[in-house]
């Protein structure tokens, strides 16, 4: 806890505080004695997000966010217009795909890449193992990022769950703070609450403190595991379409591994593995080498757009 040494010899002392969700200019944040209080940004250019650690301020019955400590990761994406920060601090990023309805590779890629970049250990897990055949394909479609050293783990959270597929999951997520992503429909909203039974409880708490009872969905929510280990996960709505407007395209590479794996071994030292002759990535790509066909017209697709955005 810091000293107040503002004008004013009334204002309140600035203290320590998590923040626990955000809904606009709006958040909530947690004091170290579990109380969570609604908060706003000090000045319009300061920008908090769930998991930032904060020093805050009492005001009323309200508090002012005075200052966002520094974080150890963030995860943004970036596109043309702006930039938007998702979370700070995560330790991993869980990507949760479904057999239905059937997940875009190209945002899997996408939200792959920006977490590697940003520092984030991703994890991947594919839901509904009662739909088949839909799974099996799915399962199969994910072979190239099983190969390539992804984690990948099935789950049946539906009617008919499986403990023992959900307790692997929480192994991975114990004592780490995980930010959860999917597309509509995949089951986050059930694996939030099979992971955090109070979670719905919780979350009208937090629409009431935040007065934002109608909106309850598009919000971003921190919920602790209560694992005894300092493990948290972070909803967010939506699959994000991941810009990544902030990756060189020339850096792209050594953000999959799969490609990765084959740096420095092109005839060129700045080979873009688009159309170079001697290129050990294109030469690696199956049926002659271990890379997918698919995950190269991704790169190409990717290093296009964002060739084209600073060309700008
Ligand atoms: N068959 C089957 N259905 C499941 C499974 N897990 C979840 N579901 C169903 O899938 C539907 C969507 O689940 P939700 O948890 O609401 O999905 P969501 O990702 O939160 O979707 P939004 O609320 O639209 O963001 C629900 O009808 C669930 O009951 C599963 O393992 N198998
Ligand atoms: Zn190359």
């Amino acid at each position: 806890m810091t000293a107040d040494r503002g004008p004013g010899a009334a204002a309140a002392a600035t203290r320590d505080g998590l923040v626990v969700a955000s809904y606009g200019r709006h958040l909530l944040v947690e004091d170290n004695d579990g109380t969570r209080i609604r908060c706003h940004p000090r000045g319009k250019r300061q920008e908090a997000v769930v998991g930032d650690r904060v020093h805050w301020r009492a005001s009323g019955d309200e508090g002012v966010i005075e200052a966002v400590q520094p974080r150890r990761t963030v995860l943004f994406r970036q596109d043309a217009v702006r930039t938007k920060v998702f979370a700070a601090n995560v330790d991993q990023v869980l990507v949760l795909l479904a057999a239905e309805p059937v997940y875009s590779e190209r945002q899997l890629a996408r939200a792959l890449i920006a977490a590697r970049h940003a520092g984030i250990e991703p994890l991947i897990a594919l839901n509904k193992r009662d739909v088949q055949p839909a799974f099996d394909e799915a399962w199969a479609r994910l072979a190239p990022y099983r190969a390539m050293g992804e984690t990948v783990l099935p789950l049946q959270l539906g009617d008919a769950p499986d403990e023992a597929l959900l307790a692997a999951l929480q192994q991975r997520l114990h004592g780490r703070v995980t930010l959860v992503i999917g597309a509509s429909g995949v089951g986050k909203s059930t694996l939030v609450n099979r992971l955090v039974p109070e979670a719905q409880a919780q979350t009208q708490r937090i629409s009431q403190a935040l007065g934002t009872g109608r909106h309850t969905t598009t919000r971003t929510s921190w919920y602790w595991l209560r694992d005894g280990a300092g493990g948290a996960v972070i909803d967010s709505p939506g699959f994000h379409e991941f810009g990544l407007h902030h990756i060189a395209p020339e850096a792209l590479a050594h953000w999959m591994p799969d490609f990765a794996a084959y740096q420095g071994q092109c005839r060129f030292h700045n080979c873009t593995h688009r159309q170079e002759p001697g290129c050990a990535i294109r030469a690696a790509l199956a049926p002659h080498g271990p890379i997918a066909p698919q995950r190269w017209q991704l790169y190409v697709e990717l290093y296009d757009e964002l060739s084209a955005a600073r060309a700008h």
